[in-house]
């Protein structure tokens, strides 16, 4: 099948990597014409070389059968006017809540919604494929279809819109205390305190949403605190690199979604305004 991906950050180009695994063609579109890494590391630490076919010009990605969106869910108020004539399918795998943005700039294209449970980051130049996972899509079912096309790389999902919800709660209880307190994602087990601050957080998460506690228990919490320990979650890496982060993504329509059911929830409300204080650097940087 003919893919193009938007983005040529780490995920963007891991997916690249993985669907031209399986045979694929794939064209990487870039904002600017960027080197991009020769070389791949696997999660066991295995070096090969790799090679990309890679674009600036939207024009080239018009023919693909698929176009999978990998930027970050704030490049997206950029992205989404260019996207607006492209005949779809269009897969957005950003973290967090964005099929109302999207749905609102993209009213006549065809959206599918997915949610990337790999690690993977770019770093002198190589692409580093840090944790193993799966891409999980959904949407309107008439697209299952390209799980069955695309082989292992993307699994269809019937109920994405959890999932999806699932992630975003997983990334308000990890991301912004991990980019507050400048730690990996293992200190806030391997620390009592933030334990107990991250227990207080994820009651706090399923009285406000009470659909995610069928979803999400503390086990799954903790679970995927301990099996990403060493990381730096994304947004203390934004944070740490003065960029913007995801919070308006993932933690504000947690907020949106309590607020629905009359119902506010202050340390979520809390750490998000505490992120948001870090948005001044990143104005700093660029105004
Ligand atoms: N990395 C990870 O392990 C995981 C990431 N995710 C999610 O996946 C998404 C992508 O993350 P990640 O790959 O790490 O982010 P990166 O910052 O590595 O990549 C984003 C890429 O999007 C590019 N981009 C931005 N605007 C445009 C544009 N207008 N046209 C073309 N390209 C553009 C950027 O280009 P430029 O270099 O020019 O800025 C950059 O290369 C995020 O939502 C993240 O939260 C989810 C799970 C794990
Ligand atoms: C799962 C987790 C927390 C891994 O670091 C992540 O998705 C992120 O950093 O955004």
């Amino acid at each position: 099948m003919k893919v193009g991906i938007v983005g040529a950050g780490a995920i963007g180009l891991l997916t690249a990597k993985l669907l031209e695994d399986f045979g694929h063609q794939v064209l990487v579109l870039q904002r600017t014409k960027k080197e991009v890494p020769m070389l791949f590391q696997t999660p066991s630490g295995d070096l090969e070389m790799v090679s990309f076919s890679v674009t600036d010009n939207w024009e080239d990605v018009e023919s693909v059968e698929l176009l999978i969106v990998a930027t970050k869910a704030y490049h997206l108020p950029a992205v989404l006017p260019q996207l607006r004539t492209y005949p779809g399918p269009l897969l957005f795998i950003q973290n967090g809540l964005v099929s109302n943005l999207v749905a609102k700039k993209l009213k006549e294209t065809a959206n599918v919604f997915g949610s990337v449970d790999h690690g993977a980051t770019i770093q002198d130049g190589i692409l580093m494929h840090t944790g193993h996972g799966s891409i999980r899509f959904g949407g309107e079912e008439k697209f299952a279809y390209l799980a069955t096309e695309l082989g292992p790389v993307l699994k269809w999902e019937s109920h994405i819109e959890h999932v999806l919800l699932r992630k975003a709660a997983l990334n308000t209880l990890i991301n912004p205390l991990t980019a507050l307190l400048d730690v990996r994602n293992g200190t806030l087990s391997e620390n009592k305190a933030l334990q107990r601050a991250v227990i207080s957080h994820y009651d706090e998460l399923i009285l406000g949403i009470p659909v995610l506690e069928e979803l999400l228990s503390l086990e799954d919490v903790f679970d995927l605190i301990k099996r990403t320990s060493t990381n730096t979650s994304s947004m203390r890496n934004d944070v740490l690199r003065g960029e913007e982060t995801e919070v308006d993504y993932i933690v504000k329509p947690l907020l949106e979604i309590a607020e629905k059911e009359g119902r506010y929830l202050p340390i979520t409300g809390y750490l998000y305004e505490l992120i948001q204080s870090k948005r001044g650097e990143y104005d700093r940087k660029y105004t």
